[in-house]
This record gives C-alpha cells, sequence and structure tokens, in this order.
C-alpha cells in the first residue's frame, strides 16, 4: 500500500527526516545565537570594530574587551550559521522534502550572502539603516529556519505514522491513528491522542483509561498541601489551606520579572531604594495571592471534577467560600495600601489592572470560553514587568513594554506543555485549551513558534535596554536549552519529556530575568 506520503512524492523514510530536522535544528539555534549575539552587538556601539573582517585587533593575542568578545562571536556564529545554513540547504534538497520546506530553507541560503555584505557596511560606515536592515533581516533569516524546522518535524511524525501503518494496517494503523499521537513509539502509556477532544464541555475523554499524562501525581504544587485528613493538627491545615489559595509557587517568577522590571528602570538614571523594591515585591505578592484566591473560588466546581486540582481547598471545603472571598479582599485591601503608601498610585492601580485580568478577564471570561485563554491571558503575567518599573519612574517606558512582550509571547511556550500533557484532565474540566480543542500536534507546532517570538523579543529587548555580554549569553544557552527540549518532544513526545519542557520554560525566564537584575542593579 502506498502511503499518502509517497502518493505526494515524498521520501517516506522518517528517520532520514529526522536527520534533515536535527541538522536544521542546529543551524536554527546557531542562527539565534547569531541574532542575540547581533542585537548585543549593535546596542554595544559600532566603535569598537572599525574594520571587516579583522575587527582591527588579532583575536589571538591580548585580552579581548567584552565588546570586542561579542564582535568575534558574532563573526565566528556568522561563519559557522552560514555553513549550517548551506548544509541545510544541500539536506532539504537531497532528501527531497516538501516544496514549502525548499523554498523556506532556500530563501535562508539566498538571504545569507545578503546580510555578510549588509555586515561587514555596517562596520566600515555604511548608513544607520543598514544596521536596522541587518537586524530585520537576521531575525527572518531564524523565523524561516524556524518554520522549515517545524514543517520538518511534522512531516517526520507523518512519515513515521505512515511507516507504522503499512508495517502493521490493521492492529497498528488504528492504534496509531486513535490513540497514539503520531509516534508509534510508546503507544498506549505515555505518548498522546493526537486529535481534538471532540466536546471539552462534557470531558469526552474522561471515561477512557488514559494513563500517564492526566493521572500526573507531581506537578500541581498545591497536591501535598491540600490533601485532607494528612495527620496535621486543624490550625496547620487551615493555615496550609489559606496558603495554598494564593498560589505561592507561582510567585518567586512573577516577583524576579517586577524586580527585572524594577533594574531596567535604574537604566534611565531613576534610584531604586530598599523600600521601594520590598513594598513592590509585599504588593504584588499580596495581589497574586487576592488573584489566585479568586481563581480558586470562581473555579471550585470544575476542579472538583479535575484529577490535578481535585485537592484543592475549596473542593473539600477546608475553607468557606464566603471566608475565602473575604480573604481575597483583604489581600487586595492590603496590596494596595503597601503599594500607595510605598510605592506610587500608578504602580498601584497597574497592580489592581493585573488582579482583575488575572482574577475576571482570564478566569471568567477567556478560561472557560476560549482556546485563546493562554495567548490572551499572558497579559495578566506580563503586567509586573510594567509594574516594577513604574513603582521605581512613576511613569510606563519601553524597556519595560520590552520586558512584558517577551512574558507574553513566553506564556503560550511555557503552558502548552502543561496543557499538552493534561489536555485530557482540561477536558474533563470542560476547559477549551487549545490541545483540547486543535488537538497535541497543533499545539506543539503553536508552542515551538511562539517560543521561537520570544527569542527574538528576547532579542529585541536586549538591544532596546543595551543589555551587555551575560544577558546576551544567558539568552542563547537557556533559550537554546528550552528549544531543544521543545524540539526533542517532536521525536519523543512522551509525557515526561512534555512536562520537562514546562519546567525549562520556567528555568529560561528564571535565568534571562537574572541577568538582567544583576547586569542593571550589580554590574550597574
Ligand atoms: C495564561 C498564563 C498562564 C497560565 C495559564 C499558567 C498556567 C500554569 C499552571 C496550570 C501551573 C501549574 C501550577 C498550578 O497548578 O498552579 C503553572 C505553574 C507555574 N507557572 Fe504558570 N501559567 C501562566 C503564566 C505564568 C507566568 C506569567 C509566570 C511567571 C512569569 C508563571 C510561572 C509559573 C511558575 C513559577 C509555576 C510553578 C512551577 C512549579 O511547580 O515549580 N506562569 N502555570
Ligand atoms: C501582579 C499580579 C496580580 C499578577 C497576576 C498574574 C498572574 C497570577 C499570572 C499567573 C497566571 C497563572 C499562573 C495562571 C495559572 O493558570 P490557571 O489559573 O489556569 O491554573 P489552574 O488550572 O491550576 O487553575
Amino acid at each position: 500500500m502506498r502511503s499518502t506520503l509517497e502518493a505526494d512524492g515524498f521520501d517516506p523514510d522518517s528517520g532520514a527526516r529526522f536527520r534533515v530536522a536535527t541538522l536544521l535544528a542546529v543551524t536554527t539555534i546557531a542562527a539565534y545565537a547569531l541574532v542575540a549575539l547581533g542585537t548585543a552587538v549593535s546596542s554595544g556601539g559600532g566603535t569598537t570594530c572599525s574594520t571587516w573582517p579583522s575587527c582591527g585587533t588579532d583575536p589571538t593575542f591580548g585580552p579581548l574587551s567584552g565588546d570586542q568578545f561579542l564582535f568575534w562571536a558574532h563573526r565566528a556564529a556568522a561563519l559557522v550559521t552560514g555553513l549550517l545554513v548551506a548544509a541545510s540547504g544541500l539536506a532539504v534538497r537531497r532528501a527531497r522534502l516538501g516544496r514549502r520546506i525548499r523554498v523556506a530553507v532556500y530563501a535562508a541560503v539566498v538571504a545569507f550572502p545578503v546580510q555578510v555584505g549588509l555586515g561587514a557596511l555596517i562596520v566600515v560606515g555604511g548608513p544607520s539603516l543598514a544596521n536596522t536592515v541587518h537586524l530585520v533581516l537576521a531575525m527572518g533569516i531564524f523565523a524561516t529556519l524556524l518554520v522549515a524546522l517545524v514543517w520538518t518535524l511534522d512531516t517526520a511524525a507523518d512519515a513515521r505514522r505512515d511507516q507504522a501503518s503499512s508495517v502493521d494496517p490493521t492492529g497498528a494503523e488504528s492504534v496509531l491513528s486513535a490513540g497514539d499521537d503520531r509516534t508509534g513509539e510508546k503507544p498506549a502509556v505515555e505518548t498522546y491522542v493526537d486529535q481534538p477532544v471532540a466536546d471539552p464541555s462534557v470531558g469526552s475523554s474522561a471515561d477512557q483509561p488514559v494513563e500517564g499524562p492526566s493521572e500526573h501525581p507531581s506537578v500541581d504544587p498545591d497536591a501535598e498541601v491540600d490533601t485532607p485528613n494528612d495527620g496535621r493538627s486543624g490550625l496547620r491545615r487551615l493555615a496550609g489551606a489559606y496558603l495554598t489559595l494564593t498560589k505561592p509557587r507561582l510567585m518567586w517568577l512573577l516577583c524576579l520579572v517586577a524586580v527585572a522590571g524594577m533594574g531596567l528602570a535604574t537604566l534611565t538614571g531613576a534610584t531604586l531604594t530598599a523600600t521601594t523594591v520590598l513594598a513592590t515585591l509585599a504588593g504584588g505578592v499580596l495581589a497574586i495571592g487576592a488573584s489566585g484566591t479568586f481563581n480558586h473560588v470562581y473555579e471550585r466546581d470544575r476542579d472538583r471534577k479535575m484529577n490535578r486540582t481535585n485537592d484543592r481547598p475549596l473542593v473539600h471545603d477546608l475553607v468557606p467560600v464566603g471566608n475565602a472571598l473575604v480573604f481575597g479582599v483583604a489581600l487586595v485591601v492590603a496590596s494596595m495600601a503597601v503599594l500607595v503608601t510605598w510605592t506610587n498610585v500608578l504602580a498601584a492601580a497597574l497592580t489592581l489592572a493585573a488582579i482583575g485580568y488575572y482574577a475576571v478577564l482570564y478566569t471568567v471570561v477567556l478560561k472557560p470560553n476560549t482556546a485563546w485563554n493562554t495567548v490572551l491571558g499572558g497579559g495578566a503575567g506580563a503586567l509586573p514587568a510594567v509594574i516594577g518599573w513604574a513603582a521605581v519612574t512613576g511613569d510606563v517606558g519601553w524597556p519595560a513594554i520590552g520586558l512584558a512582550a517577551v512574558i507574553f509571547l513566553w506564556t503560550p511556550a511555557h503552558f502548552y506543555n502543561l496543557a499538552i500533557a493534561f489536555r485530557d484532565d482540561y477536558a474533563r474540566g470542560g476547559f477549551p485549551m487549545y490541545p483540547v480543542v486543535e488537538g497535541v500536534a497543533a499545539a506543539r507546532r503553536q508552542l515551538t513558534l511562539y517560543l521561537g517570538a520570544t527569542l527574538l523579543a528576547a532579542s529585541a529587548l536586549g538591544w532596546v535596554a543595551g543589555l551587555g555580554w551575560l544577558y546576551t549569553v544567558t539568552s542563547i544557552a537557556l533559550g537554546g536549552v528550552f528549544l531543544r527540549s521543545v524540539l526533542r518532544q517532536y521525536r519523543h513526545p512522551t509525557d515526561e519529556r512534555t512536562l520537562r519542557s514546562f519546567y525549562v520554560s520556567n528555568y529560561y525566564l528564571g535565568a534571562i530575568l537574572v541577568a538582567i537584575v544583576v547586569e542593571t542593579l550589580v554590574f550597574a
């Protein structure tokens, strides 16, 4: 039986496709390093290098300054990436991959020498427009390669499914198409059903004996705290229940976002005092606690239906709903009092908006009604960047908006991992999360593209804010780790790997935020 891919003139060997994908992945990560180094080089001042290609220095003798190191690293990365792009062009041609993949990779092959020419023009004193075009084209090359890579991985997974079907057209095909997510490697135990869940509101997959993600015991940070009858004294259990309502595990990263926003604000020359830092963090923690509490109250009936959340305090009446509401309101009042007293009205108003965004816009309007809930909901988590900046300066600035954009784009790359792993659970709860509505393959594609956009936004932020080598090196290293982690899901789409990407997403963001804080507050 000829597979559909063969009928379309494709090479049916999934192994060959995955090998091309590996080369494309390395090329894409190298292209990202090139973009990140490029933004660092152009924001670090164009005077360090005055000649091309020698940079006016000999790299083998004498210590290089930080800027010279970045210039040399940029040139070395350009050389390596150029060779990889050329090799990728040859590889997609030889593997007879689909037309759109070839066109995308060839476009990168053609654009690359143009980039080199523009780079040389900038160094020898070309117009400033050349700098902007150089940067935009670099981002375009990265984006084109990433899209080609995603298409290649998709066709490789399709080919693998086709191959598995043709090996066993009766049993395996039906198992794979109905129950597996395209891999055929470990059916039934750890892989996903690659089809949307038909009607999320009735949790259609709830009755299937799904093993793995939906039953995963450890990802819910609240699980141990909430478990009723766990032998703790009544008072400690009650305190634990109230603490759980505030969603404490989320706080460190959101606080780090706010501190990074404050750090960026100091680049304007504004002074940062210990009072501002402490008050912003205290007000922020109280605000996150308030919005988390309202989220628990509103979702208590759906939480009861989901394995991941059915041990939450309100599901077990550990806290009466009325008390939880009073607790939430008290936290809002305390947060506003702290922020107005020790920071400023703008920071307080933005925090109130963030509470409304998460507790009402996301929880009540978006989450139960649209698969866009995560994308649009990302604005809530992005606001702390602007809040931190506003607490220091009393206004809103571009670097803060740049950081907010990074968080906004990062959110789907963060949460879709969890949504994929727990898609049956979300379906049970009646939530139209993207993988529930559109299927796992589409969600993974989206998350990869959002990750690419996050990496580009992080580079743009480095450019706008003039961040230096620590931020650049951290972005490249952790960005590469995050991208690799997500790309590995295509080849090994298990819940374990998907959840690993979820945690890697937090480490990535945490690391670049720490780099911002160190560069702006420690190195300054
Ligand atoms: C629409 C936006 C977001 C959604 C839907 C989302 C969803 C989730 C979910 C469901 C969890 C599991 C923990 C739990 O049950 O409470 C989680 C964990 C977490 N999220 Fe997000 N998240 C979003 C945005 C953010 C943002 C903006 C940040 C910080 C900048 C963040 C940081 C974290 C952290 C630190 C964890 C804890 C991971 C751990 O258990 O160690 N999230 N997120
Ligand atoms: C300053 C301030 C108030 C900021 C608020 C921003 C905020 C708390 C963003 C986090 C969003 C988040 C972690 C949602 C959790 O998803 P979920 O609620 O869908 O998770 P669940 O399925 O576990 O309920």
